[in-house]
């Protein structure tokens, strides 16, 4: 593994930078317009308590979060002490946002999935694949959380009634479902010339379609969850988010998650993962191997 040992005003310039991006994917992925389910800047989705503004206002306060986790991360390998390290500022972050949103849990699991996302970029610097990135982030993962809250969460009852790994068991994979689905699918969009606003929304629709996401099952069951990842896959299949078809069948997913009061959050957050990878990857491309903001490794 090759490891960044920039420290110093050079590494701080660098982790402020990949916040940045980490920001960027969450106001990308609550702009992302029209989305089923979820908060947009058309409607709340099955959030009442949620709005697009109290997205972004959340968005904007985890900066010193995803730069804290950066500066913490960069130099170090994956370890059990790195994890206890991340671990504690992810938790931080999570008071931050609930401060920040009075209470209203806008970004748990985004942080989760960027918060290690961005701690395996500051290990890696920018020569590497978002591949890579996710792996090592997975690695991350692995370790134990041995500061783990008495708290049954919503993810822990899911997990145990239907068997199934939720976020946690996602990260420790190394994001499959960014790198092998909705990564490859974003890309495909943009090469056959379709719209920004099409290729995320298609992307998104490909994580549906495969993604157990726990927001789902928690709050519809598994009925809800079959039918959003067969109603995702059905929007993609009759040509995407952008064909008349496809578009109609959009509008039947998001009435279908609606009527389950479901949203499909880890989807969204996995989405933002996607275009945080994406961001870094096309920086770094088109800048000749200086990823914008001037640190060049
Ligand atoms: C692992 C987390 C998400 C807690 O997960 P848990 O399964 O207990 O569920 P909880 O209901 O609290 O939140 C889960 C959230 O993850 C997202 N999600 C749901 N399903 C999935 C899935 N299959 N894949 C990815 N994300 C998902 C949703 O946004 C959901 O709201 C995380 O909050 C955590 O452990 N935080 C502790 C601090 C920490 O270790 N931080 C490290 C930062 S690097
Ligand atoms: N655009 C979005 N709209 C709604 N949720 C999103 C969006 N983007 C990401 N999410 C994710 O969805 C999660 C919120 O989902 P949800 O409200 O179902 O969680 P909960 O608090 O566990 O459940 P409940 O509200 O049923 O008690 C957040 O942790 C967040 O990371």
């Amino acid at each position: 593994m090759v490891i960044v040992q920039e420290k110093g005003k050079k590494g701080t310039l660098f982790c402020d930078r990949l916040a940045h991006f980490a920001v960027l994917a969450l106001i990308d992925e609550a702009m992302l317009t029209p989305k089923p389910g979820l908060v947009d800047k058309e409607s709340k989705g099955a959030h009442t308590d949620m709005s697009i503004d109290l997205m972004l206002k959340s968005a904007y306060a985890l900066q010193s979060t995803f730069a804290e986790m950066a500066e913490a991360s960069i130099g170090q390998f994956p370890s059990q002490d790195l994890r206890v390290k991340l671990a504690e500022i992810g938790r931080r972050g999570e008071q931050i946002m609930f401060q920040t949103t009075n209470g209203v849990n806008t970004h748990k699991g985004a942080i989760w999935a960027l918060g290690l996302l961005t701690a395996s970029a500051a290990i890696h610097g920018p020569h590497v694949s978002p591949q890579k990135i996710a792996q090592t982030a997975g690695e991350i993962a692995k370790y134990k959380d041995r500061c783990t809250s008495e708290l049954i969460t919503n993810g822990l009852k899911v997990k145990k009634k239907y068997g199934v790994s939720g976020a946690t068991g996602e990260a420790q994979l190394g994001f499959p479902h960014i790198v092998h689905i909705a990564l490859p699918v974003l890309w495909r969009a943009r090469k056959k010339g379709l719209s920004e606003t099409t290729a995320r929304l298609d992307a998104l629709l490909s994580i549906i379609a495969h993604l157990d996401d726990t927001c789902i099952l928690h709050r519809g069951g598994t009925e809800a969850l079959s039918s959003a990842k067969a109603g995702a896959k059905t929007v993609l299949d009759v040509g995407g988010s952008s064909s008349l078809e496809g578009g109609r069948a959009l509008i039947e997913l998001d009435r279908m998650l609606l009527s389950h009061n479901a949203s499909p959050g880890g989807c969204a957050d996995l989405l933002a993962g996607t275009l945080f990878l994406d961001r870094l990857h096309g920086s770094f491309l088109n800048n000749g191997g200086v990823l914008v903001g001037n640190i060049n490794f």
